[in-house]
């Protein structure tokens, strides 16, 4: 019998203290109370936000399990070396953004942050690790963290490394939920001896609150994969509906008549065909470009071409949607006040990474639009740094205001832009919106949300994305396409 190198896990230590990191560790930490979960980061403003009242990210139900389980067994510290000193498991759970330079510049993730921990852990780990890549990589990526440790095993006999892949898939708005009862968690490793006891140590943690049917387990290389397969599709799903929103448009169908047909087909199914001004968020855009990078470097230029299909699209939606609103304005939108309503990349998160918003009030602002926006949990310097990084300071300064109450936002405007879902842009007295405005007032719904027959009733000209312009309601025709 082999003897069992890792024994049962007691100490988990995360490094990374983000929008993964943060919430997967309370989850951890509240679903097994006999395990000690210490998440680390090297930006010490953050760990000093997680360590106090007001937590650096907004998710619903994450406050709740951070109070409960803090100073109990859960921790967040800036001492990286002694956590790793202690740990028995570590997850990887840094940033793998998409690169701004060199080599695969636009499309390659850049893993200097994975490979900088991987370099920590060797030089702090004493004693048997299993390190858990929770972050999204490309495939192959465990076999150079291993590399990396290997060398540190190499002068020291009492270190014992076994790596895994465990990608996360949570999505931002419903991390709580989706960790707390998820569709299933992924777990890839070696088939060694060894390989085997890592994967069964961490399939234990995962069994305290997941039912075991729901654990997979496969190949490092699988795992590694399957996570940017997932996002690819979902994302495809997304540039699928949107491309068919421009021939609603064009026709008279109407989006979501389509999507609820088309996704009653059980083997379709009716989940992410909404159509939208396009997805958002840190991960969709980077991880299909990781893949269609991964295909370019593999010489499978067909795959590659296929995948980046789905961004082009998207891209596509994006600009097709701010072409509409200039030329539903008469042509011009120079000088002329429209008001934003959402900034985040979806409803119940502050994030904007990769947020549409961003996109497509870049068009506007080129057309000398003067934008004022309204997001309930995005601050002001976020959404000033987002659009100053894509057009300029002094752009900015220039055309965009940003409001606290969206009825400041609608004053004197000539148009309302709906650029994320948020629940409570639904039940706004729109009479009243209405009566403040430029007219004709019109209002253009990037999300689909806004109830378009009571809208023209008020007196609005109204756009929703995938529905036909109808002549008996408003002025609107086919100009722009
Ligand atoms: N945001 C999301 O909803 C999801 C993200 N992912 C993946 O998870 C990974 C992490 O994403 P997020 O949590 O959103 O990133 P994030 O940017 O919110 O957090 C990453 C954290 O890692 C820290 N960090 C970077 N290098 C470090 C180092 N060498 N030592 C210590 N700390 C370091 C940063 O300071 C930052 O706080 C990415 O690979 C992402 O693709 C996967 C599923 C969902
Ligand atoms: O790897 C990741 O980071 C995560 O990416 C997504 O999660 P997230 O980006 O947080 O949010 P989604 O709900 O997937 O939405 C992404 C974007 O697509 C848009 N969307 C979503 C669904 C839909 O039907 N239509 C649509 O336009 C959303 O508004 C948003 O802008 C995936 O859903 C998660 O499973 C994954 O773990």
């Amino acid at each position: 019998m082999t003897d069992q190198v890792f024994g049962k896990v007691s100490k988990v230590v995360c490094v990374g203290a983000g929008y993964v990191g943060g919430p997967t560790c309370a989850m951890i930490a509240h679903k097994c109370p006999h395990v000690t979960v210490t998440v680390v980061d090297m930006n010490k403003d953050k760990i000093a936000e997680w360590n106090s009242d007001k937590l650096p990210i907004y998710e619903p139900g994450l406050d709740e399990i951070v109070f409960a389980a803090r100073g109990r067994n859960l921790f967040f510290s800036s001492d990286i070396p002694k956590a790793i000193a202690e740990a028995d498991l570590i997850f990887i759970s840094v940033n793998t953004p998409t690169k701004m330079y060199g080599r695969g510049k636009g499309m390659a993730p850049d893993l200097k942050y994975v490979e900088s921990v991987s370099r920590t852990i060797a030089q702090y780990a004493v004693g048997p690790k299993i390190v858990v890549e929770k972050s999204t990589v490309p495939v192959k990526a465990a076999e150079s963290i291993g590399c990396i440790l290997r060398e540190a095993q190499k002068n020291n006999a009492n270190l014992k490394f076994q790596v895994l892949s465990n990608p996360e898939f949570l999505a931002e708005g419903t991390a709580m939920k989706d960790l707390a009862n998820p569709d299933r968690v992924l777990i890839g490793g070696e088939s060694s001896t060894e390989g085997l006891q890592a994967v069964a140590e961490l399939v234990r943690i995962y069994e305290n609150w997941v039912p075991r049917e729901r654990i997979i387990t496969t190949n490092t290389w699988s795992s590694e994969l399957s996570k940017l397969v997932a996002n690819a599709f979902l994302a495809q799903r997304i540039s699928s509906i949107n491309s068919i929103s421009a021939v609603c448009e064009a026709t008279g169908a109407e989006i979501s008549e389509v999507a609820h047909a088309v996704g009653f087909d059980t083997r379709i199914g009716n989940k992410f065909l909404k159509a939208s001004v396009g997805f958002g968020g840190s991960c969709f855009q980077k991880d299909v470009l990781s893949l269609v990078y991964l295909c370019e470097s593999l010489n499978l230029p067909q795959v590659a071409e296929y995948w980046q299909g789905v961004i082009n699209v998207n891209n596509w939606q994006r600009r097709r949607f701010a072409d509409k609103i200039i030329a539903e304005l008469f042509n011009t939108v120079t000088d002329k006040k429209i008001a934003i309503f959402g900034f985040a990349f979806k409803k119940n998160t502050g994030d904007t990474r990769e947020s549409s918003a961003i996109h497509v009030m870049k068009h506007l602002m080129e057309e000398h639009a003067k934008l004022s926006v309204y997001d309930p949990k995005v601050q002001k310097s976020q959404m000033i740094n987002d659009l100053a990084a894509v057009t300029s300071a002094d752009d900015v300064t220039r055309l965009v205001t940003v409001e606290t109450d969206p009825y400041a936002a609608a004053r004197g405007a000539h148009a309302i832009v709906v650029l994320t879902e948020w629940d409570e842009f639904v039940d706004l007295d729109y009479n009243k919106i209405h009566d403040n405005m430029q007219h004709p007032a019109a209002i253009f719904d990037g999300r689909l949300i806004l109830d378009q027959k009571a809208l023209r009733e008020i007196g609005f000209r109204t756009f929703a994305i995938g529905t036909a312009p109808d002549q008996a309601y408003n002025l609107f025709g086919t100009a722009g396409y």
